[in-house]
């Protein structure tokens, strides 16, 4: 499973290889209102057709990356009695796909604890980080089979000798947006510091992933940040402003040698200098400019995904309330309850979504915090600017080529409305083949408008099927999967990747 990683991420948008992803678990069906705010949820998931809609979503993936294994699956969907035919998406049953593709980090957890050293380290950091007691501790030696202790450190899901369930610590149900738990950047893997608890262990078993099976013989590859060293003698007030905290979602590999980083109600400022001073200090990263975007610090857009993805080289989906060509002062008032961002948190900064731009000197060494550029462009005064600027600068596209689609068509309250839903948040397999939800119709529209086919996954696993198509075939298009419990987990596709490998464009 781990032998000859190729790992290479230089753009959103380069054709798709390999990336990790994590089919929805026991976890989620124990989410209860009491602790929807800790455990950044807003409401309860039905997890049975949440599970349906999500294969969808694999089986699209192996289609696209694995065509032997969406075969695979596709047979056992048929063969299978009723009971048994979703038995191939889980990691811990015999029937399971194991893709070298599509991977998931439950069965990478399941490969790295066959090993018992590794089995014992991650065991006791896990009980550590979690105060169980050495009862509890005993109980998760005493797991065999490692599917299932994966499970278990997943999950917090023990069986226990009367054949039900005990709670051991709380479940992971954030951890299906494998793209917060750590980015790809070039060869490298750049690991997240979680903003909030309810996702420090997720970080923490990707950090395990990465050291005994991704990275085992290439450990300097992978990037980890934290608070400095003499963090705790600081005082209460100031730990909060310096709190060192980068999530995923924040961070895109938004073109050949350029990064582009959220500060954002996840990401601290003090997360992304860290980011800079690792990436910049680090000639192999092959970073050469970083670009930095602050948006309001709110749960409708907790990471800079949630509000803007690449679809092409020239083409963008973007919530347009943060765009400040829309928001000129002549059509404000069409914004006028949308607007709302622009006057609440974020009004703090005059609403600027603030663009800073790091360059590497390409001659001296870089040292620390002093020898980068720092420039604020003149060309790029908002989020529309700067991406348009990304299509022009970083792809060559000419000026009056770009276009950006809108979320909800740039329609008040579609707009907000489609947002929540992650309208925005697209996953790209290639180049203008995109991957969203079937419930934003107005951003669907928008998609149909500007020239793009759109399809559901079901339609193509049929065409798929019956070779009337292939993946191959397929151009500028939105692949549409069912999304009425799998958006109430507040991602869509592009939170549930973690692309590992893609092809240069
Ligand atoms: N990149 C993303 O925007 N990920 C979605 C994360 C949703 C999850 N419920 C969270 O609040 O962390």
């Amino acid at each position: 499973m781990f032998s000859n990683e190729k790992i290479h991420v230089e753009t959103e948008i380069g054709k798709l290889r390999k990336l990790i992803i994590h089919s929805p678990d026991g976890g989620i069906g124990k989410v209860v209102p009491a602790k929807f705010k800790e455990w950044l949820y807003d409401d309860t998931v039905h997890l049975s057709q949440m599970r349906k809609e999500y294969n969808q979503y694999v089986k699209l993936l192996l289609y696209f990356l694995d065509k032997d294994k969406a075969e695979y699956v596709a047979e056992m969907e048929i063969r299978q009695a009723a009971k048994h035919q979703q038995d191939c998406y889980k990691p811990d049953n015999d029937a399971y796909f194991k893709s070298t593709k599509v991977l998931d980090t439950q069965y990478l957890l399941s490969q790295i604890l066959e090993k018992d050293h590794v089995r014992q380290r991650i065991i006791a950091a896990v009980c550590a980080w979690e105060g169980s007691s050495a009862k509890t501790e005993k109980k998760l030696y005493q797991i065999d089979k490692s599917t299932e202790l994966a499970k278990t450190l997943i999950t917090g899901i023990i069986n226990n000798d009367k054949g039900s369930n005990d709670f051991i610590f709380a479940p992971l149900p954030n951890f299906i947006f494998t793209r917060d738990i750590a980015i790809a950047i070039n060869n490298h893997l750049l690991l997240s510091n979680a903003a909030t608890s309810a996702r420090e262990r997720e970080s923490l078993l990707m950090k395990f992933i990465g050291q005994y099976g991704l990275f085992k013989r290439d450990e300097e590859k992978l990037i980890e940040i934290s608070e400095p060293s003499n963090f705790f003698l600081l005082s209460e007030e100031e730990q909060i402003t310096e709190k060192v905290s980068l999530e995923g979602g924040d961070v895109m590999m938004i073109a050949p040698k350029h990064l582009l980083i959220g500060c954002s109600e996840r990401t601290t400022a003090s997360g992304v200098n860290e980011v800079i001073h690792n990436i910049l200090s680090d000639s192999s990263t092959g970073i050469e400019k970083i670009s930095v975007i602050k948006i309001p610090q709110h749960r409708a857009m907790m990471h800079i995904d949630t509000v803007f993805t690449q679809v092409r080289k020239d083409t963008w989906v973007l919530f347009g309330q943060f765009s400040e060509k829309v928001m000129t002062p002549e059509n404000r008032s069409r914004y006028e309850y949308g607007k709302r961002f622009l006057h609440s948190e974020a009004a703090q900064s005059g609403f600027k979504i603030e663009v800073l731009r790091y360059y590497k000197p390409l001659s001296t060494p870089y040292m620390a915090n002093t020898n980068y550029e720092l420039d604020i462009s003149d060309r790029v005064f908002g989020l529309e600017s700067l991406l348009r600027n990304i299509s022009i600068e970083d792809f060559g596209i000419p000026e009056d080529k770009v276009t950006i689609i809108y979320s909800g068509n740039n329609q008040f309250p579609y707009d907000e409305r489609e947002q929540w839903t992650d309208s925005c948040n697209l996953l790209a397999l290639k180049e203008g083949v995109v991957v969203g939800y079937d419930r934003n119709e107005y951003t669907i529209n928008s998609f149909k408008e500007n020239g793009f086919a759109v399809k559901r996954a079901e339609t193509l696993f049929a065409e798929f099927a019956s070779n009337n198509l292939t993946p191959a075939d397929i151009e500028n298009t939105l692949i549409l999967l069912p999304s009425a419990e799998l958006s109430r987990a507040r991602g869509g596709a592009h939170c549930m990747s973690m692309p590992l490998h893609r092809d240069i464009l």
